[in-house]
């Protein structure tokens, strides 16, 4: 399997301060990762160098075989789909859900004509429909709920066709059945062999679905571990990485932790 993604002592320096600090990371095809730490620990920081929007200090990136600085971003940004609120916010008020969706296939976050390929529009629809928003295509996306607007955007990210989905904390602000149903719906998507590699931001490990592979730990800026999830989702690493004892627990394909009380 090719990587998808590779970095290679990896810094982010910002006024004398390290973002991420020799960060050693490689995403393999077909992998789908989750990243999980405290805040601040650079999680985005992590996802904004994957998806060519920041260039590290130090270091090596590699990204779908493309050496970061010796690219194009605007040739290698189409291959990548992404979701966050940072995207979000760019995205017009009083656009409908499914140009929101279009535009993507044009590089745009805002429509500038009336029509569209019938093959996007298929398109668009057909991923809309997998995650549930069929009987909102018209609806205003400024007027969505957070759980739709979160189902939008990910429709939108697959768009392109990506090799490559980045998703930033895709269930931050759901209630439980908003959470749910997205984490089912990720779930099929990452088990679908035909979905692009995968890595998820979140803080939460009740986040993650079932079908994902790979866990990267970090903290201050360092990764505390890196691999497959049964083995570096153990109580031990997840209450180094937080900072206070935790319990990890697995029930079937899901995951829960919780601190132990206080003596
Ligand atoms: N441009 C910048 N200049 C200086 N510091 C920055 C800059 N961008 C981010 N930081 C800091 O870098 C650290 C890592 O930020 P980052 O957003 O990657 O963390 P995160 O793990 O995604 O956090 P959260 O879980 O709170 O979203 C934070 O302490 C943040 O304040």
């Amino acid at each position: 399997m090719s990587d998808v993604l590779e970095l290679v002592d990896v810094s982010v320096i910002r006024g004398g301060h390290a973002l991420v600090e020799q960060v050693s990371w490689s995403v393999a095809e077909g992998e789908r990762w989750v990243i999980l730490g405290p805040n601040g620990a650079g999680k985005t920081t992590l996802l904004n160098i994957a998806s060519s929007y920041l260039f590290p200090t130090t270091g090596t990136v590699q990204i779908l075989g493309e050496k970061l600085g010796g690219v194009d971003v605007f040739e290698l940004r189409p291959r990548i789909g992404m979701a966050g609120s940072a995207l979000a916010e760019r995205l017009p008020r009083r656009q409908t859900v499914l140009q929101t969706v279009l535009t993507a296939a044009y590089g745009m976050t805002a429509g500038w004509h009336e029509s569209y390929d019938p093959v996007d529009e298929a398109r668009a629809r057909a991923f809309l429909d997998r995650l549930g928003m069929t009987n909102l295509l018209d609806q205003h996306f400024g007027l969505l709920s957070e759980g739709e607007r979160k189902r939008t955007q990910i429709a939108r990210a697959l768009m392109t066709d990506p090799e490559l989905l980045l998703l930033d904390e895709p269930a931050a602000g759901l209630d439980l059945g908003g959470r749910e149903d997205l984490v089912r719906r990720l779930g099929r998507l990452a088990r679908d062999p035909y979905a692009p590699s995968m890595v998820m931001v979140t803080h939460h490990v009740e986040e993650i679905a079932p079908g994902f592979t790979h866990l990267l730990l970090i903290r201050q800026g360092k990764v505390l571990a890196a691999g497959p999830l049964e083995e570096v989702l153990t109580s031990a690493n997840l209450s180094r990485c937080f900072g206070l004892p935790l319990v990890v627990e697995r029930s079937e394909d899901r995951w829960t932790a919780h601190g132990l009380p206080l003596t």
